[in-house]
């Protein structure tokens, strides 16, 4: 259970400020999902969330700060799986998702069978089984985007975090990944913040979207809150619709 606190958090890059003071809350198996324009700060945002950008403000996982965590006990702890990952060229998929599982091993840095369990039980949901022997190098951009995802989900850490998951997966590998997140979450109150480009999958699936437009929230709420055609047209020059799903989330449908 780790509930997430984020608090004026701000970062960038040479002196430029490109994630302005976002302060939110994630409650421990919470999704919240963040939009906004390419550019915007997205990943920026979830990278200082990691500790992988230089930042002010801080980032507190059930009331603890992440920054004063050891190394170990924060890939246990906050997992993520980047928009455009660096990949070991020559391992196995099922080596690659192995790796996953290192903030958990014992002294002896053996993989126990409950670690193959989880690799195997992550590698069959992410449709990968059949491709487990395979060299990474060999995969089609899906397949390699499945397996990264495949890594983060094996790690079993307390906050998921989710830079763009469903880029390059074609429809139904995108919904089994994001069902399997979601899994995750109910069954292990896992919290997860993803950012996602899909304004309906982003609806569908997170409790709750934060807006951010040139590094600044716009807005936190609801989906059916967050997604109006007015805030589209303002913060994407979109022209949209917004429909309704049979469970009533809001469907966005571009307009020509
Ligand atoms: N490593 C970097 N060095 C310098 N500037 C960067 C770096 N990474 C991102 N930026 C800049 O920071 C700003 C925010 O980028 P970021 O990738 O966080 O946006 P984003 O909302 O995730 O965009 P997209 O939807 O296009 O993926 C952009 O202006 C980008 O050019």
């Amino acid at each position: 259970m780790s509930g997430l606190e984020v608090r004026e958090l701000s970062a960038g890059y040479r002196g430029r400020t490109v994630v302005s003071a976002v302060s939110t809350t994630v409650d421990s198996g919470g999704w919240l999902g963040i939009i906004g324009p390419n550019g915007a700060g997205k990943s920026t945002l979830l990278k200082a969330i990691a500790g992988l950008v230089g930042h002010t403000g801080s980032v507190l996982v059930d009331g603890r700060p992440l920054g004063s965590l050891r190394r170990r006990e924060r890939a246990r702890t906050i997992g993520y799986a980047p928009q455009i990952p660096q990949l070991p060229i020559g391992l196995t998929v099922t080596d690659y998702v192995l790796l996953g599982r290192t903030p958990h091993l014992g002294p002896l840095a053996r993989e126990s069978a409950a670690d193959l369990d989880v690799v195997s039980s992550v590698l069959a949901r992410m449709d990968l089984t059949g491709l487990a022997d395979r060299s990474l190098s060999t995969l089609s951009g899906g397949e390699r985007q499945r397996a990264v995802l495949a890594r983060a989900l094996a790690q079993r850490a307390g906050v998921l975090l989710l830079d763009e998951p469903t880029t390059g997966l074609d429809i139904g590998h995108a919904q089994a990944l994001l069902d399997l997140v979601d899994e995750l979450r109910v069954e292990l109150g896992t919290t997860v913040i993803s950012t996602l480009h899909d304004l309906t999958l982003a609806g569908q699936y997170a409790e709750r979207l934060l807006l951010l437009d040139r590094g600044e929230v716009v807005t936190e709420g609801a989906p059916a809150e967050a997604l109006t055609p007015a805030r589209l047209a303002t913060h994407y020059a979109a022209r949209t619709s917004v429909l309704r799903s049979p469970d009533g989330t809001p469907v966005i449908a571009p307009i020509r």
